[in-house]
């Protein structure tokens, strides 16, 4: 299920401002690739661009390659809405949409995907899905109530529910952590590492150890001067790279000497 992702090249632009240039990399099934860098340097502008999700801004748009598993994701045969059920985005901050119950929120993407299911078939799914986000034991007694009356923390949870009830192949988080306190962080670290064993996972964080934490593989982007475009720094297994990096300016920011 879980998809590898080989990007080369890429050039992303709004409009005529080019945000990000020339990423070229590869990114394995089954593990866990963080994104690392000073704001404004493309990280989630380049984690949007993954799931063509970037072109919904008007004037956004690509150049160069991004395969999923050997298949080209911005080729014109292939449905943008497609491409995102089968990579699914958590967000900086829980979403649940606010009306629905903790029942319709894990469903709401397969609703929308317009999937019919018999009854016991969603129950099922919306079990396996809490489960996988580890939050079934603390929500298995009160599904018919609204996803907003949870702690932040369990909101995030169940945003990771609903984007794992589609059954995607690759999560793409953008700092799914920093509304969240530390215990609310380590569940949701945890569930990350457990969650790896099934899908692709890409992380933007701006906490380091949190990068250090979670992931095989890190790639550090930054802006080689105020106004030019954000890229690809360095880009190595992640403990090679908190412990010996190979670029001075991945060795600065790691360090905290900037950023
Ligand atoms: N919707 C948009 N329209 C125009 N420019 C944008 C848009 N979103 C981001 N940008 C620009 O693209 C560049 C990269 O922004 P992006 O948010 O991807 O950086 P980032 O590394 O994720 O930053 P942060 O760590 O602060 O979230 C910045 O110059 C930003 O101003």
């Amino acid at each position: 299920m879980a998809k590898s992702i080989d990007v080369s090249d890429l050039d992303i632009y709004y409009g005529d401002f080019l945000a990000v240039q020339g990423v070229s990399m590869h990114i394995p099934a089954k593990s866990v690739t963080a994104f690392i860098g000073p704001s404004g340097c493309g990280k989630s502008t380049f984690l949007r661009s993954l799931n063509r999700m970037h072109e919904v801004i008007p004037g956004a748009r690509v150049e160069g390659k991004v395969m999923v598993d050997g298949q080209s994701l911005y080729d014109p045969s292939v449905d943008p809405v497609a491409v995102r059920r089968q990579i699914g985005m958590v967000f900086q901050r829980p979403n649940p949409f606010p009306t629905m119950s903790i029942y319709d929120n894990v469903l709401a993407g397969n609703r929308l995907n317009a999937r019919k299911m018999s009854k016991s078939d969603a129950d099922d799914a919306v079990e396996r899905a809490l489960r996988g986000a580890n939050l079934w034991n603390e929500v298995k007694d009160r599904l018919g109530k609204p996803g907003m009356g949870l702690s932040g923390g369990q909101q995030q949870r169940l945003c990771i529910a609903r984007a794992i009830a589609v059954q995607p192949q690759v999560l793409l988080m953008d700092e799914p952590c920093s509304a969240l306190d530390p215990i609310s962080t380590s569940a949701i670290e945890d569930l990350i590492f457990d969650l790896k064993s099934d899908y692709t996972i890409v992380i933007v964080t701006h906490n380091m150890q949190q990068a250090a934490r979670v992931s095989d593989q890190t790639g550090f982007f930054n802006l080689k001067a105020t106004g030019e475009p954000g890229h690809l720094v360095e880009y190595d297994e992640t403990k090679q790279m908190f412990s010996n990096p190979a670029n001075e300016a991945t060795e600065a920011y790691i360090s905290g000497r900037f950023g």
